[in-house]
């Protein structure tokens, strides 16, 4: 299966918010145009509602190519039954839904069916998500061509197994709202330290910006790279010295981040 069979057959997006919305601006400006495309969504925005062309709660095609399932966990009861004649083989099913097993599709919509489970990010708006992959024996051939629809919006990895997801969403699912977070506390001490908010703000944005790119983009390691920014007795690491303790500072905290982020995925798969 390739891009020509997703415009020949048709793709469809079963919930279309903020993560479905992210990946289809992508695709539609690369190779599919808004003819190609079903949307199901109760609620459009306005932005799905003002694309030309767009097939919005329209009937299905016969046999799309593929359905991407962007719906909540908690709505998947509702929203699958949509769909679930296009189970059972021949049409894909792309699910970015956290938690959501492959077993759990393959219950609600058939043996056969090809299943990949996907879990991106929102960077991906801006084209700097990371996508995590992995397929049952069915979906596996597909690979390929999910891997090139969501290289649209960022990078992707294949994962060893499915068990990886939960904790894949622990780091690079919920991550962004962690690092978002950290803007936020980083232009607050800013504020208390004396600062204006908005010059506090503009500050905490271009560090977090600037330090992120500058780890994806350096062949040195973010532990080389907080070195050289460190002086011996100098500021940051009197700043380090408090962040990085490790009973009170970052790293029992991230641990601790991650490990409940994942453990709600696996819940939310039950
Ligand atoms: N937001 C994020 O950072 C990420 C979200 N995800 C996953 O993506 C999925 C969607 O999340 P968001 O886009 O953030 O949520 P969202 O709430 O923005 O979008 C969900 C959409 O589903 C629609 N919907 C509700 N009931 C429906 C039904 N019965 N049939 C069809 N559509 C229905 C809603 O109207 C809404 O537009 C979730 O499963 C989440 O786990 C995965 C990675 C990152
Ligand atoms: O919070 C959530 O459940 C979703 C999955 C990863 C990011 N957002």
């Amino acid at each position: 299966m390739n891009v020509n069979d997703l415009r020949e057959r048709g793709l469809v997006l079963l919930g279309c918010g903020k993560m479905g919305s992210a990946m289809l601006e992508g695709w539609l400006k690369g190779a599919l145009e808004p003819r190609d495309v079903w949307v199901i969504d109760p609620q459009p925005s306005d932005w799905l509602r003002s694309i030309d062309g767009l097939n919005l709660n329209a009937d299905l095609p016969e046999r799309p190519a593929l359905v991407l399932v962007a719906v909540k966990p908690q709505m998947m009861e509702d929203a699958l039954p949509q769909v679930k004649t296009l189970g059972g083989g021949g049409t894909v099913f792309l699910s970015v839904a956290a938690g959501t097993t492959i077993e759990r599709y393959e219950r609600m919509l058939g043996d056969g069916t090809p299943v990949i489970r996907a879990m991106p990010n929102t960077p991906a708006a801006i084209g700097r998500g990371i996508t995590a992959l992995a397929a049952n024996a069915e979906g596996a051939p597909a690979l390929d061509l999910a891997e090139t629809l969501l290289s649209a919006v960022g990078q992707t990895v294949r994962l060893e197994t499915e068990d990886q997801m939960d904790a894949v969403t622990g780091v690079s699912g919920s991550g962004p709202a962690y690092v978002f977070h950290l803007i936020d506390c980083l232009a607050k001490a800013g504020e208390a330290e004396g600062l204006p908010p908005e010059l506090a703000m503009r500050l905490a944005k271009a560090t977090v910006g600037g330090a992120g790119q500058l780890a994806e983009n350096s062949p040195k390691s973010p532990e080389e790279l907080r070195r050289d920014v460190t002086s011996p007795g100098g500021t940051t690491k009197a700043g380090l010295d408090v962040l990085m303790d490790m009973e009170t500072g970052l790293p029992p905290l991230i641990r601790k981040t991650v490990a409940a982020a994942a453990a709600r995925a696996r819940e939310l798969g039950r």
